[in-house]
């Protein structure tokens, strides 16, 4: 793992990789997500810094073409599903996780992993994971009905917070006759499965 100075470096050419990418208003929203997974991270005994990490990479592949985002897939190595060949915007986190590894010479396996599954998470999620899946639900912007439940639920309990965003996810994209990725799904049953397992 980076020490707290290369860690100092990373962050600051993470954020001018972000800036560099990003329009002014997802370079907006990404200053608030790594600002909102840095306070999820401190309140919940994570390492804010690698929270923040996360945070100002997760949206670096998001303004790519679908055709970009494909193709450098296919380069990378990146597995390439017949959800994500259908919906190519969904490989923005495995894209924005191994430009990090390539252009910043990124090790940190859980910082990558949190960038590669912030979008659709993933069973068997990590703490870093879960707070910048979350953070990107509720950073200050963020205005839907359920949200201030959410970062009430955020400051109890980052599983428990993640969770909840995951279940309005799936039901959004039920009401509007969207498929959900089959990663969410599976996480999903993971989530059932642990909640049955406590009323036992
Ligand atoms: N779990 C999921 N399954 C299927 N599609 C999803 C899932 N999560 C997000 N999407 C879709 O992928 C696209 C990108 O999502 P996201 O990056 O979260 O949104 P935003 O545009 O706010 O950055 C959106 O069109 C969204 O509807």
């Amino acid at each position: 793992m980076a020490g707290r100075k290369d860690l100092d470096g990373l962050l600051e050419r993470a954020e001018g990789l972000a800036r560099e990418r990003l329009s002014a208003r997802r370079y907006g929203h990404t200053l608030r997500v790594a600002q909102t997974a840095e306070r999820l991270a401190r309140r919940h005994g994570l390492d804010p810094q690698r929270a923040r990490l996360a945070g100002l990479l997760h949206d670096a592949a998001r303004e790519m073409p679908p055709e970009r985002l494909l193709g450098l897939a296919r380069e990378w190595g990146i597995p390439v599903g017949p959800f994500e060949r259908e919906n190519p915007k969904l490989l923005h986190g495995p894209v924005a996780a191994e430009l990090a590894r390539r252009r910043l010479d990124l090790s940190d396996e859980e910082v990558l992993r949190a960038i590669r599954e912030h979008t659709t998470g993933s069973p068997g999620m990590g703490p870093l994971s879960l707070a910048l899946y979350v953070a990107d639900k509720i950073e200050p912007a963020r205005d839907y009905p359920s949200v201030e439940r959410l970062r009430e639920l955020a400051r109890a309990d980052l599983r428990e917070a993640a969770e909840e965003a995951l279940r309005r996810a799936v039901e959004h994209n039920e009401r509007r006759g969207r498929p959900t990725h089959p990663a969410s799904l599976e996480w999903l049953r993971e989530a059932e499965r642990s909640a049955q397992r406590r009323v036992q």
